[in-house]
């Protein structure tokens, strides 16, 4: 049966700041307590999933979580109505109660590991969201991003939910930002690829000695059980984890794999001559495989974490073509821009680039491909998605007008003392529950 990949990107919240809450995410620290933009952030979000719309790919949106989360501020300690807990939470601890209004569930390369039905024993597209537990605010996304999962992909002939994993960093996982899926077309069996950045049981492996590991072996490991792929059907494989320390803290930031495309730095991977080696041998396409290694002489690891060149997205077009989809940082800095052309003259299925604008996700260490999650989706499965998280033209304006109507256009430091916000954000998400059709998937609606 004909598939596709619907790239499902997570819609900016009305809360989303700087706070520099990931430690190992240069960008996220060297912003911190910056001013932030949400109403640009959310229509540059917008702005992207409109241009792939418009190149005639399948598109979704995924909503953001409630922020401030006010239960766990509520299991922290403070008490009271939700405008006192938050007047005690930014007296008590700022940065507390900034955590508990981020807005990164946006980035849904993080928010769960999808295997799709080519690649599984039953038959059923598997979705295991990420406990992210490693940074406290990204560990308050699970539940509600299994809730969302669950209102996008409600047909149990189809969709299989498993709960996230054991909140605790022997566990820890971060989604597909550490899975890629090569083959030959989406109607095909591929070989998913799991890159973990450490063991938390086989100490003989290297670890990153500064940043942590955000992706264990072990996660990755349960993953692939519970999604009950074939033996053949998935690899795993060790993040370098020297580029760790250097700021790389999901694979994404220095991998991306698309068909039969594996486009990667040439330090992305422990061992890289070897695990090359052994992706190819498990390959099962049979278009030729292109592993697009680049060289440290071209691309240093500053640039490519500076510029996020890996971090864009690699698309199919309908001519069978490939496009990068790339943020404009990477316009922006010579070698990185230089290598583009170089290898969209070279003989491989990458033609052409287009550049998109995302600084106020890129502030926080987020690009192109961080925003968005890869569904593969055969003709009765895309049918059996709710409609309502299907992007189109008039789904694009209502977004706009929806955002432009709720949005603030610059929040700091002071304006998380305003309970204002609250009202405001929960408004705003009370709307899109109707607008995209999600049912009452938010803590606040459902008291
Ligand atoms: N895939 C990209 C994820 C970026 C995300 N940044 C953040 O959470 C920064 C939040 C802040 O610092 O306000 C992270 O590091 O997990």
């Amino acid at each position: 049966m004909h598939a596709v990949e619907v790239n499902f990107d997570g819609l900016v919240g009305p809360t989303h700041n700087y706070a520099g809450l990931s430690y190992g995410n240069v960008a996220s620290l060297s912003h911190a307590s910056s001013h932030s933009n949400p109403k640009e952030a959310v229509l540059q979000g917008l702005e992207k999933m409109k241009a792939m719309h418009e190149l005639g790919l399948e598109q979704g949106i995924f909503a953001p979580h409630a922020r401030p989360d006010i239960n766990v501020l509520k299991r922290l300690g403070f008490t009271g109505s939700d405008s006192q807990i938050i007047e005690k939470a930014f007296k008590a601890d700022p940065i507390l109660l900034r955590a508990c209004y981020s807005a990164s569930a946006m980035w849904t390369a993080n928010a769960g590991t999808i295997s799709p039905s080519v690649d599984t024993l039953d038959g059923k597209v598997h979705f295991t969201a990420a406990n992210l537990n490693n940074k406290f605010h990204r560990s308050l996304e699970p539940v509600t991003t299994t809730a969302l999962l669950k209102a996008m992909f409600n047909d149990e002939r189809y969709f299989s939910h498993h709960i996230h994993l054991p909140d605790q960093g022997f566990f820890g996982d971060e989604g597909a930002a550490n899975h890629n899926r090569l083959c030959d077309s989406h109607a095909d069996a591929g070989l998913e690829i799991f890159v973990y950045g450490a063991s938390s049981f086989n100490s003989a492996l290297p670890k990153p000695v500064k940043f942590p590991a955000r992706q264990s072996l072990e996660a990755s490991q349960a993953i692939a059980r519970l999604h009950q792929l074939k033996p053949e059907n998935h690899l795993f494989i060790q993040q370098n984890p020297d580029v760790i320390d250097q700021g790389v803290f999901h694979n994404d930031v220095i991998a991306v794999a698309n068909g039969n495309v594996l486009l990667c730095h040439e330090q992305a991977f422990l061992h890289q001559a070897d695990t090359l080696k052994q992706i190819k041998q498990a390959y099962l396409g049979n278009k030729p495989l292109h592993i697009i290694e680049v060289p440290t002489n071209k691309v240093s690891i500053t640039d490519a974490v500076g510029s996020y060149l890996f971090n864009s997205q690699l698309i199919t077009l309908s001519d069978d073509s490939m496009m990068l989809v790339a943020p404009k940082e990477c316009q922006r800095n010579q070698a990185v821009h230089d290598y583009i052309q170089e290898m969209i003259l070279a003989d491989n299925p990458v033609q052409q680039v287009r550049f998109f604008d995302l600084r106020q996700s890129m502030q926080n260490g987020g690009g192109p491909a961080c925003l968005r999650l890869r569904v593969a989706l055969n003709t009765d499965e895309l049918a059996a998605v709710n409609p309502g998280v299907r992007f189109s033209e008039e789904k694009y304006n209502q977004l706009v007008s929806w955002a432009n109507k709720h949005y603030r256009d610059s929040l700091s430091s002071d304006d998380f003392a305003d309970p204002m916000l609250l009202t405001e954000s929960y408004q705003a998400l009370d709307e899109l529950t109707n607008l995209l059709n999600l049912g009452s998937v938010y803590p606040f609606q459902q008291e």
